[in-house]
């Protein structure tokens, strides 16, 4: 979980020439939209979905969510104007809080997009995301993840793409997702090492909400913030399995109070009811009732 602690729960992707979508967005229950100018917008829409996303940033009522941009990759004749438009709103307040950079293939992309990013004015409120998506950024992902040491990069999120990790290696995307485990988890210990937030991809099948429930909770217990979604109705299943249940934050709350009593001060371990718990445990409390206050801030 990042410094700022923004539940990153639900993320929903709509395609930037989706005029429908972009309305509908402010007033879904989703902690984040993600804009897509990349795979879901046509070549030939490309520049008319960028003057539209700019046109409903500029005017704005996404409130508590947090608005990013998907814009086309590095190697595309999209790419810069993608990055000037959105750099450009940025800087004027009616932009969105970060840009997010598909199939990123190792960090020297995000220190070239940072120093454009820079040479745009954008201000430093403006973040980079970065997908995660090809066999090169699995096998690069500490090193992309630790990028975010250095403020040039801007970044604060990593995204799992698997439908493209699907496409380029040949992993089939099955229930439990056994074939992409590894690559999963190594994604999550990255974003840790690096600092940053980690979101799961997305699960193809809109209308089938027990099978994406089943991911959600896989999700959350291999240590995603949240995961990336597609249609709104994936958005109450996916709050509900990466949202601390009542009972974890008062048993949180409970034994962080434990250890702040003065007679705990110089216990390192202390048992309650039967189970050991040390300081670390209390410093997991403490992350635990941090991002329910948030979540309740946030509603
Ligand atoms: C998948 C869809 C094309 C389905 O659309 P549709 O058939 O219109 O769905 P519904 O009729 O059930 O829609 C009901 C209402 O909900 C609104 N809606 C639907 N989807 C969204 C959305 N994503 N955001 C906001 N609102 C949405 C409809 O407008 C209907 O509203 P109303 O008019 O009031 O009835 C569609 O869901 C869709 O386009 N989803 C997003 C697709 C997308 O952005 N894909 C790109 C990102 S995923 C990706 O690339 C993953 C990654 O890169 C990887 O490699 O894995
Ligand atoms: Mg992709």
């Amino acid at each position: 979980m990042s410094p700022a602690l923004r539940p990153r729960r639900s993320v929903l992707y709509m395609p930037g020439a989706n005029a429908r979508a972009l309305e509908k967005a402010r007033s879904l229950d989703c902690d984040g939209v993600i804009i897509d100018l990349e795979d879901a917008v046509a070549p030939d829409a490309k520049a008319g979905a960028r003057a539209l996303v700019a046109e409903a940033l500029a005017a704005g009522g996404f409130g508590h969510r947090e608005v990013v941009v998907r814009v086309n990759g590095a190697d595309t004749p999209w790419f810069e104007d993608d990055l000037a438009a959105f750099a450009a709103t940025a800087a004027t307040g009616a932009g969105p809080d970060a840009v997010l950079i598909p199939k990123v293939a190792d960090p020297e992309t995000l220190r070239v997009t940072g120093r454009r990013l820079d040479g745009l004015g954008a201000p430093v409120g403006l973040k980079v995301w970065a997908m995660i998506e090809t066999p090169l950024a699995v096998l690069k992902a500490g090193e992309i993840a630790l990028a975010a040491r250095d403020p040039l990069s801007r970044l604060a999120v990593l995204v799992l793409g698997t439908n493209d990790l699907s496409k380029e290696t040949g992993a089939r995307i099955v229930p439990g997702r056994a074939p992409m485990q590894a690559w999963l988890s190594l994604c999550v210990l990255a974003a840790r090492a690096g600092g940053v937030d980690v979101l799961d991809g997305v699960w193809n099948g809109f209308r089938d909400l027990e099978g994406f429930a089943r991911e959600c909770v896989e999700a959350a217990d291999l240590g995603f913030d949240g995961k990336t979604l597609i249609h709104p109705t994936q958005i109450e299943p996916c709050n509900a399995a990466f949202s601390p249940p009542e009972k974890e934050v008062d048993e949180a709350r409970m034994l962080i109070e434990v250890f702040d009593r003065p007679e705990n001060a110089a216990k390192g371990v202390l048992q309650i009811e039967g189970r050991m718990f040390e300081r670390m445990h209390a410093d997991i409390a403490r992350k635990t009732v941090a991002l329910a206050e948030a979540i309740a801030a946030r509603n």
